[in-house]
C-alpha cells in the first residue's frame, strides 16, 4: 500500500467518536502488529497537507509497563476542528496515550494517527503537524518569553519574515505580548501556561494535544484558556485536552471520553453521556420515625435501588416512572409512615463521572 493509500484509508469511516471494545481482549491471540519506527521520509510523501477528516485516531492502543496496563485497548477518533476531552482520575492512562500521540513513547500494540500519519511509522510527519503541551514542562529561566518562543520557531525551521510574523501572532493570541521581554523566571503559573500554549502553537500545527492545561490556574485564567481553545478549534485545529474534572471541560468539548485504569469507559457528547448515565433519579425521603421499617417497605417497590439509611433519612436511586414515584409516597402514607419531606434530583455531571469511574488505581 502506498503512503497516499494509507493516508486516505484513515478517513473512510463516518463516526466522530467510537469507543474501544470492552471485555476480554481478543488481541492477546492476534495482537495488532507494529512496524519498527523509522525516521526515513519517503521522497513520494506529499509536502502539502492532505485532507483527512479524522484528525486524531487511536486504534486499539495498548501500552503496558510491566504488569500495569496503562493504556488497555483504547480506540477513538476526533474529527477535524473538534475538541475532545479526555477525562479520568489520576493514573488513568491519559498522559501515556498523549505521549504516544506526541511520538514520545511507542505503543505495546495498536497504533495512533495524527492527521492521517502513524505515530509508529511516520513520527517525523506527525511531529510537524502536532503541538504538544505537556502537564509539566521545562522553561529556561534566564531567557525571556520572546526568546523562548523564537527558539522553538527556529527549531521548527521557521525563517525570516514568516518566523517574525508567527512569533507576533502567538504573543498576541496567548496574551503574552506585554511579557515578551520579561524573563521566564518572573512569570506566574498562568502566564507560564500561556507561554507553553504559545510554544505548542508556534509552527501552526493542525492538531494540538494539551495535557491538563488548566491544572493550577485560577478561575479567570481557566475561562481565558477555554476561550482560546474554542477559538483554535473554530480556526480548524483539532484538539485533544485532558483533565481530571468533567465539568471543567463540558462547555468547551464537542465530545469526551472517560478513561480509568487504561480502559475507555464511555465516549460521546457530554449530553449523550449525561443522558446514558443519568437516567436514574436520586430520591431522598425523610420519615417521622421507624426508618428501618420504611426501608424494608421501599425495598419491595418498583424502581427502587440500593437504599442508604441514615436514621429517618432514606436515600436511593430511583428508575421508576412518575406514577411509580407517586405510588411510592401513597404506599408509605397508607402504611402509617409520616412523610416529612421528599426530594428528587437528576444526577449532575459530577455524579455521572463518579458513577462511570469506580475510583480504581493500579
Ligand atoms: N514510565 C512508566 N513506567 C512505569 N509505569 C508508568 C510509566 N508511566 C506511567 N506509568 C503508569 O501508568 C499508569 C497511567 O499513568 P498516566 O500518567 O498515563 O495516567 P494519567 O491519567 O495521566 O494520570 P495523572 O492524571 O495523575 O497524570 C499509572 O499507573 C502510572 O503509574
Amino acid at each position: 500500500m502506498s503512503f497516499q493509500d494509507e493516508h486516505q484509508e484513515t478517513s473512510s469511516s463516518d463516526s466522530t467518536v467510537s469507543a474501544g471494545s470492552p471485555g476480554t481482549p481478543d488481541h492477546w491471540n492476534n495482537p495488532v502488529p507494529i512496524a519498527e519506527p523509522t525516521s526515513i521520509v519517503s521522497p513520494q510523501v506529499p509536502t502539502v497537507h492532505t485532507e483527512t477528516r479524522r484528525c486524531i485516531e487511536l486504534r486499539r492502543l495498548h501500552r503496558f509497563f510491566g504488569s500495569t496496563r496503562a493504556v488497555n485497548d483504547v480506540t477513538f477518533s476526533v474529527d477535524r476542528g473538534h475538541v475532545f476531552g479526555y477525562i479520568g482520575p489520576n493514573g488513568a492512562g491519559k498522559t501515556t496515550s498523549m505521549r504516544i500521540l506526541a511520538t514520545l513513547d511507542l505503543p505495546s500494540y495498536g497504533d495512533a494517527y495524527v492527521d492521517g500519519f502513524s505515530v509508529v511509522n511516520d513520527p517525523e510527519l506527525v511531529r510537524k503537524r502536532l503541538g504538544f503541551m505537556p502537564d509539566s514542562f521545562g522553561t529556561y529561566r534566564d531567557v525571556n518569553c520572546s526568546e523562548y518562543l523564537d527558539f522553538f520557531a527556529r527549531a521548527y525551521g521557521l525563517v525570516g519574515r514568516e518566523r517574525i510574523e508567527r512569533l507576533k501572532w502567538v504573543l498576541d493570541f496567548t496574551g503574552t505580548n506585554g511579557m515578551a521581554e520579561k524573563p521566564i523566571r518572573g512569570l506566574s503559573k498562568g502566564m507560564k501556561q500561556r507561554l507553553c500554549l504559545g510554544r505548542a502553537l508556534i509552527h501552526d500545527p493542525a492538531v494540538m494535544i494539551l495535557d491538563e492545561p488548566a491544572a493550577g490556574l485560577d478561575p479567570r485564567a481557566r475561562i481565558d484558556l477555554r476561550r482560546m481553545i474554542r477559538e483554535l478549534a473554530d480556526r480548524g485545529k483539532t484538539i485533544l485536552i485532558s483533565s481530571h474534572i468533567l465539568t471543567e471541560l463540558a462547555e468547551v468539548c464537542d465530545s469526551i471520553g472517560i478513561i480509568e485504569q487504561g480502559t475507555l469507559l464511555a465516549t460521546g457528547t457530554v449530553d449523550e453521556i449525561h443522558q446514558q448515565q443519568a437516567n436514574l433519579l436520586e430520591l431522598v425521603i425523610r420519615v417521622l420515625d421507624r426508618g428501618e421499617d420504611a426501608q424494608k417497605l421501599l425495598a419491595t417497590l418498583p424502581g427502587v435501588g440500593d437504599i442508604i439509611l441514615d436514621g429517618c433519612l432514606l436515600r436511593f436511586p430511583f428508575g421508576g416512572a412518575p406514577s411509580d414515584q407517586a405510588g411510592l409516597v401513597a404506599r408509605l402514607v397508607q402504611e402509617g409512615f409520616g412523610v416529612v419531606e421528599i426530594i428528587s434530583r437528576k444526577k449532575s455531571l459530577e455524579d455521572v463521572f463518579l458513577q462511570v469511574t469506580k475510583g480504581l488505581v493500579q
